[in-house]
């Protein structure tokens, strides 16, 4: 098995095509939907929230809401409904959950996209609860996670998941690998390469995304789309609480399966770190979207198809020699 990481990693340029990078086309398609870049926002509680989920879906980026306040899930696809905007909403796999599913159902509410949001999503109760939201709910786009193995991607999508998300223990405030010894941490890229390879349906990579161009080495290595939490922690509009020392502005990020958000410390799987501020969420999207119209044109074409192709080259901790950080 070839292992490898990110920052191991860099793809070979190709001969350009286009006369600017404003030409290069950053678009996704997921399901029904096509969305202005392949990268949504961690369903995470200090990353996303209703308000942050709206203005993304208004300006065509696509979003998944995280499932911390299980009451206001069905009053928010309401209004994202009435304002004809995609609803996209988490789920976990308690009894409670099936009631909810059964709730939208009987309501006719069908969410656009479901994502299936536990630790260990290679597991019976991932499995049950992707079934039965196929039977009460066919026409949502269900995602399915997390995993870490190219078995689990074909025994999630042949039980029906629409797509699944890879990444068991790669994330910044993640301690998964610390307190298991589990995991893809370090070999993240790898494991999307391994899993894409096996996968008739699309993967978001979820975790380890540490710089911009990371999001079109994944790409290149199968997926469809990359979650990140990072570095979308730590904006003007994320959630969460605010210090100053010494000067010095910072929010906070925390792990969904931190103490912080389950209030206790029973199998805590998760930290929290504070993350200098960054500014305004808009100016990193827009950001984000620059540097990947730039990959586009280095892979030598005019949309994301052209970096699936690109050769590349693994080299240890490669990008950043000679740097100065
Ligand atoms: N991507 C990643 O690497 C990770 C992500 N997370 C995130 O943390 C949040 C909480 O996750 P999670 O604890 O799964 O959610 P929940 O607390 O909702 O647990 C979901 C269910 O799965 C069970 N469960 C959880 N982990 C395991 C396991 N390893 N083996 C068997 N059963 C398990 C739980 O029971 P019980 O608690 O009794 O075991 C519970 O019944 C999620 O948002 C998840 O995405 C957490 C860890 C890793
Ligand atoms: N092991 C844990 N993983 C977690 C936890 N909370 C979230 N996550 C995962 O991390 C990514 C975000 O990663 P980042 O590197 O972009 O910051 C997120 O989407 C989850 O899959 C946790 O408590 N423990």
């Amino acid at each position: 098995m070839k292992i490898f990481d990110y920052e191991d990693v860099q793809l070979v340029p190709n001969k350009c095509i286009v006369n600017s990078r404003s030409e290069c086309d950053t678009r996704v398609t997921l399901g029904k939907h096509t969305f202005k870049m392949p990268v949504v926002p961690a369903n995470m509680q200090t990353i996303v929230d209703e308000n942050i989920a709206e203005w993304l879906a208004k300006n065509g980026y696509f979003y998944i809401m995280h499932r911390f306040d299980e009451a206001a899930r069905l009053p928010f696809i309401k209004r994202m409904k009435e304002q004809k905007l995609i609803s996209s909403i988490s789920i976990g796999v308690k009894e409670n959950e099936y009631k909810f599913v059964d709730e939208l159902a009987s309501l006719q509410l069908v969410p656009d996209y479901i994502t299936i949001d536990i630790a260990h999503g290679h597991s019976n109760s991932v499995i049950n609860m992707i079934q039965y939201i196929k039977k009460q709910l066919p026409d949502t786009f269900v995602i399915a996670g997390n995993v870490g193995t190219p078995e689990a991607v074909r025994e999630l999508e042949a039980v029906g998941a629409d797509a699944t998300k890879v990444g068991i223990g790669p994330g910044k405030v993640c301690i998964t690998k610390l307190k298991t010894g589990f995991g893809t941490g370090g070999w993240q890229l790898a494991a999307v390469r391994r899993c894409s390879k096996a996968a008739r349906k699309p993967i978001i990579a979820d975790g380890g995304i540490r710089t911009h161009g990371d999001i079109a080495k994944s790409i290149r290595f199968g997926a469809t789309m990359v979650m990140i939490g990072s570095l979308f922690a730590g904006h003007e509009e994320s959630p969460g609480e605010t210090k100053v020392e010494d000067g010095v502005v910072y929010k906070e990020y925390f792990g969904s399966a931190s103490e912080f958000q389950k209030g206790e410390k029973k199998n805590v799987e998760g930290k929290k770190i504070w993350i200098p501020f960054k500014g305004s969420l808009e100016d990193t999207l827009v950001e984000m979207e620059q540097d990947l119209q730039s990959s586009i044109s280095y892979a030598g074409g005019n949309d994301l198809e052209a970096i699936r192709k690109v050769d590349y080259v693994v080299v240890k901790n490669s990008i950043f020699n000679g740097d100065i950080f």
